[in-house]
């Protein structure tokens, strides 16, 4: 097989290998080993907060940022050392797309189909006459959100097997976006792999099969949607007497985040079992119990939050060759949805 063909075994497998990444620039550690596997036919999110870390995995993904270390394959290919072949393999729209402005849309895209196959520039164009886009206006003289639609019909137009989007949404009016986001369901039904970054956790609650947070260059939580929302609890304790002291829940539960109001004491934790919520109960000076599924939001700020050890700030390297001498944590243990099923069950 020629090096630049894609291994169909490993598209079959994981669409995507990340492998222990980092990624030190002068001032930051923007990703500090880095690990994800993503299967073929899933729509993955990627979550996290400002500077996280998103654009600069992405980027690593795509080829256009060499790792400090680790490794990473796309379809089968190292980006790092055959950036053009992955970037055929796949549709990415960058954050800031950056499309000609002197051109028209129709020359866009004839100008890019240039690099594909014959069925480029019919698809292109029915995308843009779907959007109701004049492709005879020059890119310039678009709004931010046609702009946004014109990069998304560049990017889909050789029907890739995997998208690389990110934040797609942006730029988009809301019936635009909800269209759009089905269509990624769509995709990912017929076996194509859908990766986005996003900050809008509702539209990823909508989409996704799977989500990873990274929170200062580490992910700090991933797990398919359902796992997540299977091992995440809200429980509010309600004590007769402000000043009662409650037991920490007992390990493997984690607390990801806790507050006090009056009597009623309120925590994110994550492994709680139905034991644990009957050992509370029979506990003196508690009056009532509530627990629920955490939503995503909630599951989000308490993993973004900087409190507890679940994501720490980077640590610049302090080596000459740039490298990050910190062992990288290990936050996220496996979810266990089973244990916490029983409770809602
Ligand atoms: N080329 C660069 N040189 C120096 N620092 C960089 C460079 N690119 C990114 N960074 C830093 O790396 C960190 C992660 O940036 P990145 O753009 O990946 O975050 P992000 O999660 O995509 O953020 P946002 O949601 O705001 O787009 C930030 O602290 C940023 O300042």
């Amino acid at each position: 097989m020629p090096p630049s063909e894609p291994n169909k075994s490993a598209i079959n497998d994981s669409v995507i290998k990340v492998n222990d990444v980092h990624m030190h620039f002068r001032r930051t550690s923007a990703l500090q080993g880095v690990n994800l596997t993503i299967e073929q036919g899933t729509v993955f999110a990627l979550l996290g907060e400002n500077g996280a870390g998103k654009t600069t995995l992405i980027r690593i993904l795509t080829g256009f940022q060499m790792p400090t270390s680790g490794s990473v394959t796309v379809c089968g290919l190292h980006p790092a050392e055959k950036p053009d072949a992955v970037r055929r393999q796949i549709g990415y729209v960058s954050d800031a797309p950056s499309l000609y402005p002197w051109m028209t849309v129709d020359q866009i895209g004839g100008f890019a189909a240039s690099l594909y196959d014959q069925d480029f520039l019919p698809r292109f164009r029915s995308s843009i006459a779907d959007y109701a886009i004049d492709a005879h206006q020059k890119i310039k003289h678009l709004s931010k959100g046609q702009r946004a639609k014109v990069a998304l019909s560049l990017a889909l137009a050789h029907d890739p097997s995997l998208l690389i989007l990110d934040e797609p949404t942006s730029g988009l009016d809301p019936k635009v976006r909800k269209s759009f986001l089905e269509s990624m369901i769509d995709r990912a039904a017929t076996g194509q792999t859908v990766f986005l970054s996003s900050h809008q956790i509702s539209e990823v609650e909508r989409v996704a099969d799977r989500v990873a947070i990274l929170h200062h260059g580490k992910i700090v939580l991933d797990g398919t949607l359902e796992d997540i929302r299977q091992s995440v609890f809200h429980i509010i304790v309600e004590v007769d007497d402000p000043l009662r002291a409650l037991p920490a829940l007992p390990s493997p539960a984690v607390t990801l985040s806790e507050e006090t109001r009056g009597r009623s004491r309120q925590w994110l934790v994550r492994n709680v079992d139905s034991a644990m919520i009957s050992h509370l109960r029979s506990r003196d000076g508690v009056t009532q119990v509530h627990q629920r599924t955490a939503t995503l939001e909630e599951t989000f700020v308490a993993y973004t939050s900087s409190a507890g050890d679940l994501g720490k700030p980077p640590a610049p390297p302090n080596d000459d060759d740039g490298h990050d001498p910190n062992q990288p944590d290990d936050p996220n243990a496996p979810l266990t949805s089973k244990r916490t099923h029983e409770v809602v069950s």
